[in-house]
């Protein structure tokens, strides 16, 4: 039987809105992005929020909506980056469904992380160089809110063309989903 929710997290860049949503199409789920979520309800992009309040009042609005989003059911989710690593997100999330980490190599997180069109406001105005001692640093921090997922998969598969369905294969795998 699918989980009612799954809830992917893991670090920027490690595919979790390219890879829940490729897996809510496979599901036949509907799919929630909670940026995407985030600048729908609040009719702004998420740089924005960051310009306009800062980190700290983003993340308050992030767990706003991240609690609104976790009571929708039969979805897949996917967080943000920071969602599990701030408040007691993790415990909720852990609390609301089948959780996941993609977890992902800094160097593939790097490479992502050019690709795409995304706007990253902890990303901007540093250098590649800066940028993968920053992923390196804080993928430290982060770990232990990430280890506490229910589940791990991970993605570091390098230049395979048939990566996305891969992950789709392997999270499918691991939660049991036939
Ligand atoms: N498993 C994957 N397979 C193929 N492409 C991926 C994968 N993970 C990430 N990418 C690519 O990396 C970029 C960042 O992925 P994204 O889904 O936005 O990550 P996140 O939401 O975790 O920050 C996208 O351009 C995406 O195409
Ligand atoms: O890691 C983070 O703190 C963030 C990750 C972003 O989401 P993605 O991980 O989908 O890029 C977005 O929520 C915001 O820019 C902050
Ligand atoms: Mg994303």
């Amino acid at each position: 039987m699918t989980p009612s929710r799954i809830i992917l997290m893991g670090y920027m860049g490690s595919g979790k809105t390219t890879v829940g949503r490729a897996l809510a199409k496979d599901l036949n789920m509907p799919f929630y992005d909670l940026d995407w979520y985030i600048e729908s309800r609040m009719r702004k992009t998420v740089k924005q929020i960051f310009d306009e309040r800062g980190e700290d009042g983003f993340r308050v609005i992030e767990r706003n909506m991240l609690h609104e989003v976790a009571e929708f059911e039969n979805i897949v989710v996917s967080c943000g980056g920071g969602t599990p690593c701030f408040f007691d997100n993790i415990d909720y999330l852990n609390q609301q469904g089948e959780t996941v980490y993609l977890k992902c190599t800094p160097e593939v997180l790097h490479k992502h992380l050019s690709m795409g069109k995304t706007v990253r406001p902890l990303l901007l105005n540093k250098t590649p160089e800066q940028v993968k001692t920053y992923i390196e640093e804080q993928l430290q921090v982060r770990e232990p809110f990430y280890s506490k997922a229910k589940h791990t998969v991970d993605v570091t598969l390098m230049d395979n063309y048939e990566k996305i369905k891969i992950s789709v294969a392997k999270l499918k795998e691991t939660l049991g989903i036939a």
